[in-house]
């Protein structure tokens, strides 16, 4: 089932300074059920985009049907069943932390009951039990993003959107939030559509990532195939013995490319860096050379990223 569908989303700002074409005839699709990832460069237009299918903004052309709810003709449809989280998050300060979550649960309508029902439901799923009566304004970075991530979901919204979830959190509290992100679709069956510029947080949690560039979206697949289309593994290998006789071994090998040599080590890019390991120890053996140490190297989506969007001038 799709849960996003957007036909040529346009947003033209026009200012004094000029026109801004901020998101230019987008189409993509998310599916029930997916984590999916929102990368850009700065003003490539991953907000203004957000914030369109959130119904916070107007497309100036094209359509999205979200959460099965046409944008343009029921925005209050939309807003029932998606959850927003935005950068800043809209938790109040001075609040308690489980009144923080009732009065938001209220707002969206829910009985008396109901309210009761899902605020213990987002306390587990966020793991926010101990800070239950805290001050809001008292909680740690990270305490507070489980909060936020808590007041977007307390109606039960089938589709998430988090913007920059993990912004401005330590590493301990960055990989903490995933596993939240992830038990979220895995045990609840949330979708989940998330902007960021950490490229690790995307690798690691998305299971397809869409990158937008000056106001297009320029690649859409999995993590794992977007690194393989931009660039092979690389295996390093160093020898004792001949290097000719090493490298003669290793060109005989069909998976081998530009192989280079410098001094005992060798150099090579492979399709599959893990399977490449045994096949090169195998040959080096059978030439009498010894393999003092080997590894992979394979791209990132950092590598990505900068293959993908260093030649568009960023429009920040
Ligand atoms: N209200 C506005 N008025 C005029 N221009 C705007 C407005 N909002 C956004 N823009 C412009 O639209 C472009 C896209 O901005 P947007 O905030 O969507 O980018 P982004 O990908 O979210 O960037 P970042 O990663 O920095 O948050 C930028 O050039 C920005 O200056």
């Amino acid at each position: 089932m799709r849960l996003i569908e957007a036909a040529g989303l346009s947003r033209r700002f026009t200012t004094k300074h000029g026109v801004v074409d901020a998101v230019r005839s987008v189409d993509f699709t998310v599916d029930a059920g997916e984590i999916v990832g929102f990368l850009g460069p700065n003003g490539a237009g991953k907000t203004t985009t957000m914030r369109m299918l959130t119904t916070l903004l107007k497309p100036t052309s094209g359509s999205a049907v979200v959460a099965g709810c046409d944008l343009a003709t029921d925005p209050v449809g939309v807003r029932r069943r998606i959850g927003y989280v935005s950068q800043g998050g809209g938790a109040n300060p001075g609040y308690i932390v489980h009144e923080e979550i009732e009065l938001q649960a209220r707002l969206y309508g829910l009985g008396r009951a109901e309210v009761a029902r899902r605020v213990d439901e987002v306390i587990a799923i966020l793991d926010l039990a101990e800070l239950r009566d805290r001050v809001v304004g008292t909680l740690s970075g990270g305490q507070r993003r489980r909060l936020d991530i808590a007041l977007g979901l307390v109606h039960g919204p089938e589709l998430v959107f988090l913007d920059e979830p993990s912004a401005g959190l330590d590493p301990t509290s960055r990989s903490h939030l995933w596993s939240y992100i992830r038990r979220l679709r895995d045990e609840h069956g949330t979708t989940v559509f998330l902007s960021t510029h950490y490229l690790d947080e995307a690798d690691a949690l998305c299971d397809r990532v869409l990158i937008m560039d000056a106001g297009r979206i320029i690649a859409e697949d999995s993590p794992e195939t977007l690194k393989q289309r931009v660039s092979d593994d690389v295996v390093i290998v160093e020898i004792s013995g001949d290097v000719e006789v090493a490298g003669r071994a290793l060109r005989e090998e069909a998976a081998v490319r530009d192989l280079t040599v410098d001094g005992a080590v060798l150099r090579f890019g492979t399709d599959r860096g893990d399977k490449a390991v045994t096949t090169t120890v195998r040959a080096l053996d059978r030439a009498d050379i010894e393999v003092l140490s080997i590894r992979v190297e394979r791209p990132t989506l950092d590598d990505v990223f900068l293959a993908l969007t260093e030649e568009t001038p960023i429009a920040a």
